[in-house]
Parts: structure tokens; C-alpha cells; sequence
């Protein structure tokens, strides 16, 4: 018998190596509703800051806009996106196989939201990219700042709150992108920069 301490994620923690917890020990399901769930696994990934500072600094981020009421708005947030999993950092690589290994759903590509202070946000949405199946699962990855991450019924009703941190996942089943809305609300206090990680399935996203 030893009496050293196990990392809990097989890796130091203090070291700032980036891996995931392939167990998924810490994830609490919560039921919306008879269809659908939020799981939050917290520190999922361990070396958050490691990963996040190396996100931060790649390329191929991107200020979207879209055409909304007759006008062109620029999106709150910047965008970087992987249609193809293998252009991700491997990092992101390993992450996808690992919720492809536990959910069975294979993600095959990601985006990347950065939320570059409290204005920035995500309003209410269903992620129309996954949508094909009455059941999908859509994992988001935290890194940087805690933001609010709400739901809500689409019919409208009261939100509930979850508030991931650095190496946190927050994990949408069911009926989430259809019977539910979710968004990250600007806040009124300044925080520092987040950025989320949005896996992605074909097999869950609507043709064409
Ligand atoms: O940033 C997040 O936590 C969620 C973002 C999101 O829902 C999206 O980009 O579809
Ligand atoms: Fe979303």
C-alpha cells in the first residue's frame, strides 16, 4: 500500500499537460424534463490554462456577421471553426474521441466561441446543426472565464443556470435542440476571457 495520493485524472494536475478524464468520474445528469438532460462533468480536462492560452493565440479566428431584421449585425462573439476534426489541435483531437468513446455519437468536427469580455455572449438558440435525430448529444467544453450557461423550455419558462468552469464540460441530451433553448447572457460585471469548445457530429446535423 502506498500513501500517495492518485491523480484523479491519471496526469499531474499541477504540470498543465492537457488530458481528459476518459472516466468521466464527476458527471452529474440533470433531467429537464421526461426527454431531455444537461450533464456537467467538472474538470473534465485537466490543463485548462495550458490548452486555453494555446487556443487563444492560433489563427483562424474569425468576427461573423449575420443578416437579422433587414441589417447586417456583427456576432457578439469571434468564431473559429474545424469543419474537419483533423485540422484541430490534437489536444481537441483527443477530447472529440473521447466523447465519441462515452456519448457514441462520433464528433467529427468543432467550433470555437471566444467570448472576449462580459459584452460578448451567445443569445437563444438550439443548435440547428444538430438536429437531424429527435435525440441529440452536444458536448461544450469550458476554458478561461465562468460564464452563465442557461436553458430554457422554447415554449418559454424559467431558466436554469449551470456555471461551468476552466476544464468543465456541460453536456445537452435529448431534446435539448428542439424542445429547449440554450445562451451564455452578457453580464454586468467584468470578466476575463472564455472560450467554449462546441463538438459537432454529422451524424446528428441536418443534410446539406
Ligand atoms: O459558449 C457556450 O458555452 C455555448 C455556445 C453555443 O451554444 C453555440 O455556439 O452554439
Ligand atoms: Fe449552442
Amino acid at each position: 500500500m502506498s500513501d500517495t495520493a492518485l491523480p484523479l485524472f491519471g496526469e499531474d494536475e499541477g504540470t498543465g499537460r492537457v488530458g481528459v478524464d476518459d472516466g468521466f468520474a464527476t458527471a452529474h445528469r440533470f433531467a429537464l424534463d421526461a426527454h431531455s438532460w444537461v450533464e456537467h462533468v467538472p474538470g473534465w480536462l485537466s490543463g485548462a490554462e495550458t490548452l486555453f492560452e494555446e487556443l487563444l493565440a492560433a489563427s483562424g479566428w474569425e468576427q461573423r456577421r449575420r443578416w437579422m431584421y433587414g441589417e447586417h449585425t456583427i456576432e457578439p462573439r469571434l468564431t473559429a471553426e474545424h469543419h474537419d476534426l483533423t485540422t484541430a489541435p490534437p489536444a481537441l483531437q483527443e477530447a472529440a474521441r473521447a466523447l465519441t468513446a462515452h456519448y457514441g455519437v462520433s464528433y467529427d468536427r468543432l467550433w470555437l466561441n471566444h467570448y472576449r469580455d462580459h459584452r460578448d455572449s451567445t443569445g437563444w438558440h438550439g443548435d440547428g446543426a444538430s438536429t437531424r435525430r429527435r435525440e441529440c448529444i452536444v458536448p461544450v467544453l469550458s476554458l478561461g472565464a465562468s460564464r452563465r450557461f442557461l436553458v430554457r423550455p422554447t415554449e418559454g419558462g424559467s431558466s436554469s443556470t449551470f456555471r461551468p468552469l476552466a476544464g468543465d464540460l456541460v453536456v445537452m441530451g435529448g431534446r435539448c435542440q428542439t424542445d429547449w433553448r440554450h445562451c451564455v447572457p452578457k453580464e454586468t460585471s467584468p470578466t476575463g476571457p472564455r472560450i467554449s469548445v462546441n463538438f459537432a457530429a454529422s451524424s446528428q446535423a441536418l443534410p446539406g
